[in-house]
């Protein structure tokens, strides 16, 4: 159930599952059954709901929903915004039901505002262009109410593609989707409109999504759990990788023993600061599990990499900016090994990105980039311009680059080259803090230096920084993080057993 449907992929599962045998009305009476289901498990008979219908299909929901919760004895007032005459199709056909029993009115701000319940069914995901006029106004009444807003399919005014907001947008408690969640309901802002988003079974049949060929989903652990595998028995600290951190100069070594201390708890068997001579007694003297060793530049590195068992390399966190860490990115491309690129390696590149994306290109092993969206910016200065969502920006930069893309963010996307893209949404706001990102580097570093798959690696680690964050709670600073990794993975490993 984790994948995302856009408003297109949805209208042709749609298709395909009518062109089945299963006609349009049917699905359409499962859908608004489901919403009227979903607000009589909320409020006892008695409570007065107020329905805002919209021209389209979400309408045609609300009417059936309507009729569902009237049948059942409640107070219900139907509202269109809109001309009724001008309905079509099923929802033409549904309202034509409501009417035989109960009136279809005008909007009524009074009773929107009064009512215990209000049922968004303006605008799913047929929105095409920015509200105004008497929508935005309905909008506006069901946000000034102040019963529970059930939204149906997506809040009214969010684009179910991208999450932003087109003009303006209902406020929901709870959002009821049909057959799979929206990207819509995850990316930022769209996330805080949607509340609690449920998901309806209305008979769509999961085959379809083969036909469609989707390729979005939620970050969670069905996603890549199956990829991971808690240390066995018979294991053993070199089966599980050995990463190496490449450590910046003496005033920004922290970044490194972040991301070091982070690959190391998330489970690589051993892990190797690679420390600029002047700054080897600074790590030195902070680190015990973690090793150190001294390597003096990009020649260094490569003495060091010659080892091949040192499988995995972080690169980026307090590097420092220039030719020096261009060359250093180049020594660790050049070889067998998982490579994550961060920070610094990705802004050092701001002059050549195509030099950088060269060096990607036929590797086996997996490369991960982490930008956030000024890194981002500045290595795909175009997708970044062209006013994309924020999966189609990553997809494009994995296409380009070759290189997983994981574009930071309260909204994090993680994207494979192939296409495979995913959505987190697990990251409390207090995990913007200084530090943050040098530790998601290192656990992903660490998952890759297990052997993990990058796109996997990438949204297990995005997912676990995220749960992290969440355990460690408000007041987190960055070394809270590795800690707090015992409990995200120990709730995984039982999960996983
Ligand atoms: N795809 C599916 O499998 C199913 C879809 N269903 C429902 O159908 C909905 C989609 O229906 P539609 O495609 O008819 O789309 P909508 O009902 O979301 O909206 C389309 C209508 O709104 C108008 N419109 C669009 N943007 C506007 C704006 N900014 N201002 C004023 N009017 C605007 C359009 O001209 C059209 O009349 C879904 O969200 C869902 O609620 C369900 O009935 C069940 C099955
Ligand atoms: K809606």
């Amino acid at each position: 159930m984790l994948e995302l449907l856009t408003p297109s992929e949805m209208g042709e599962a749609d298709r395909l599952t009518i062109a089945a045998g299963t006609p349009g009305a049917v699905l359409m009476d499962r859908a608004g059954l489901a919403v009227a289901d979903a607000v009589a498990t909320r409020h006892p008979l008695g409570h007065r709901i107020v329905v805002v219908c919209g021209p389209g299909n979400n309408g045609g929901d609300g009417f059936v929903a309507a009729r569902v919760l009237a049948g059942r004895g409640y107070p219900v007032r139907l509202m269109l915004v809109g001309e009724a005459d001008r309905l079509k199709g099923d929802a033409a056909d549904a309202a034509a039901r409501w009417r035989q029993r109960l009136p279809i009115e005008p909007l009524d701000k009074a009773a929107v505002a009064a009512a215990d319940v209000v049922v968004d069914a303006l605008f799913g995901a047929g929105l095409a262009r920015p509200l105004d006029g008497e929508a935005a106004e309905a909008v506006a009444a069901i946000n000034a109410g102040r019963g529970e807003v059930v939204a149906v399919d997506l809040p009214s005014g969010i684009n179910g593609e991208t999450g932003a907001v087109m003009g303006v947008a209902v406020k929901a408690d709870v959002t009821v989707t049909f057959f799979r969640r929206k990207p819509g309901h995850f990316l930022l802002p769209g996330r805080e409109y949607a509340g609690r988003v449920r998901v309806a079974d209305i008979g769509i049949q999961p085959d379809v999504l083969t036909t469609i060929g989707a390729r979005c989903f939620l970050n969670a652990p069905g996603l890549w759990r199956e990829h991971w595998h808690p240390p066995a028995v018979s294991g053993h600290k070199y089966v599980r990788g050995h990463a190496v951190v490449v450590s910046g100069p003496v005033a920004t070594t922290g970044a490194a023993r972040l991301a070091a201390g982070a690959a190391l708890r998330i489970g690589a068997g051993l892990v190797t600061v690679a420390s600029p001579p002047d700054a080897l007694i600074v790590n030195a003297s902070h680190l015990t599990a973690v090793m150190v060793r001294s390597v003096d530049g990009a020649e260094g590195l490569a003495g060091l990499l010659a080892d091949h068992r040192l499988n995995a390399v972080v690169i980026g966190p307090g590097l420092g900016t220039g030719p020096e860490t261009v060359a250093r990115v180049a020594t660790v491309l050049d070889g067998p090994r998982a490579v994550v690129l961060d920070a610094d390696a990705l802004t050092s590149h701001r002059d050549d990105p195509a030099g950088l994306f060269a060096r990607i290109a036929g590797r086996s092993h997996p490369v991960v980039m982490t930008p956030h969206d000024g890194e981002f910016a500045r290595l795909f200065p175009d997708i970044a311009a062209a006013g994309l969502p924020k999966t189609d920006r990553a997809r494009q930069a994995a296409a380009r680059s070759g290189a997983v893309v994981v574009l930071k963010g309260a909204d994090t996307v993680i994207a494979a080259p192939d296409g495979r893209t995913a959505i987190n949404d697990n990251a409390p706001p207090w995990l913007a803090t200084a530090g943050s990102g040098d530790v998601l580097s290192g656990i992903i570093g660490g998952l890759v230096a297990e052997g993990m798959p990058g796109f996997e690696a990438a949204a297990m680690g995005v997912w676990a920084h995220g749960a992290a964050g969440e355990r460690a709670g408000i007041g987190l600073i960055a070394e809270d993080l590795a800690p707090a990794l015992r409990d995200v993975l120990r709730a995984l490993a039982a999960d996983a057993s």
